[in-house]
C-alpha cells in the first residue's frame, strides 16, 4: 500500500484518470451555521486502482464522494470524471450520467428481497433498458466468478450471508461497466472475518477486472486493503 500525500500533485494523465477534482469547494448553511465541507480538494483517481478515503467524522469524506459521484452539487471547483466535466450536464443528464458511468455500494445492502442473486445482479440493466447480449452476459459471469458466488445465483437475500449479500450488490454495481464503483463504509454493517472477505473481493475486481474502486471507510484495516490512502481533515485532504 502506498500512501498518497499529495494526490493533487500528481501530473494530470489524460486517459488514464478515471476521475479528477479541482479546486473543489463545498459550504452548507449560512451565517453562523455555516460549514465549510470541503475547501479547496483537487484528487485524482488513476483508472484501475483502489483509494480509500478516511479521516475523522466530520472531515468532509462524504461530502466528497457525493460530489465526485454527481449525487451532489459542488460550490466551486470541477469534477471531471471519464472525461466528462459533472458541471456541464443538466439534472437529468447527469442522472443517465451517474445510472450508466457509476456504480455505488453502500452499508446496508439494499437487495430486493424476493428476488434471487442472479436477478438482483442484471436488474440495473433491465431498468436501464440495456439489452442483455453476449458482451454484457460475459462481463455478468466474469463478476460472479470474481465475486465468488457462481453457487449462490439462485438464492433470495434471507439465504445470504452478510458477506454474500454484499457481494451480490458490489456484482450489481458493477454490472453495467461503470468507470467507477463507490463504497460507503462498505463492511460497516459486517463483522471483521466476513468484512475481510468482502475487501478481498473488492480487491480482487481492481486486480482481476481493472475497475477503478473508491472506498470511504473509518477502519484503518479496510483501508489496508487499498493501493492508495487519501485522508480528510476538516474539508481538505491532509
Ligand atoms: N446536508 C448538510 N447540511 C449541513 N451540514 C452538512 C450537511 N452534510 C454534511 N454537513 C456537514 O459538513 C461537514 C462534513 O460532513 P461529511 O458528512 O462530509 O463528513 P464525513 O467525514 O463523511 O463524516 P462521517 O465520518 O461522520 O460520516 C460536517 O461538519 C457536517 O456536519
Amino acid at each position: 500500500m502506498t500512501t498518497t500525500t499529495q494526490p493533487g500533485a500528481r501530473p494530470a494523465a489524460g486517459e488514464t484518470l478515471a476521475a479528477s477534482a479541482r479546486a473543489l469547494t463545498k459550504t452548507y448553511g449560512r451565517g453562523d451555521a455555516q460549514v465549510h465541507a470541503l475547501r479547496g480538494v483537487d484528487l485524482d483517481l488513476p483508472r484501475g486502482r483502489f483509494t480509500a478515503i478516511m479521516g475523522p467524522s466530520g472531515s468532509g469524506k462524504s461530502t466528497l464522494m457525493h460530489c465526485l459521484a454527481g449525487l451532489d452539487h459542488v460550490d466551486g471547483g470541477t469534477v471531471t470524471v471519464a472525461g466528462t466535466d459533472l458541471g456541464s450536464l443538466d439534472d437529468d443528464a447527469l442522472t443517465v450520467f451517474r445510472r450508466e458511468r457509476i456504480g455505488f455500494v453502500f452499508q446496508a445492502f439494499n437487495l430486493l428481497p424476493m428476488l434471487t442473486a442472479y436477478q438482483n445482479i442484471v436488474l440495473p440493466l433491465e431498468l436501464g433498458g440495456r439489452p442483455v447480449d453476449d458482451a454484457v452476459r460475459d462481463r455478468a459471469h466474469a463478476l460472479v466468478e470474481t465475486l465468488g458466488l457462481a453457487d449462490r445465483l439462485g438464492h433470495r437475500p434471507a439465504e445470504l450471508s452478510g458477506g454474500q449479500q454484499q457481494r451480490v450488490a458490489i456484482a450489481r454495481a458493477l454490472v453495467t461497466g461503470p468507470e467507477l464503483l463507490f463504497a460507503d463504509e462498505p463492511t460497516g454493517n459486517l463483522d471483521s472475518e466476513t468484512s475481510a472477505e468482502v475487501l478481498e473481493h473488492l480487491r480482487r475486481s481492481v486486480r482481476d477486472l481493472g475497475q477503478t474502486v473508491v472506498m470511504v471507510t473509518h477502519e484503518q484495516g479496510a483501508a489496508s486493503y487499498a493501493d492508495d490512502v487519501v485522508t480528510m481533515r476538516d474539508g481538505r485532504i491532509a
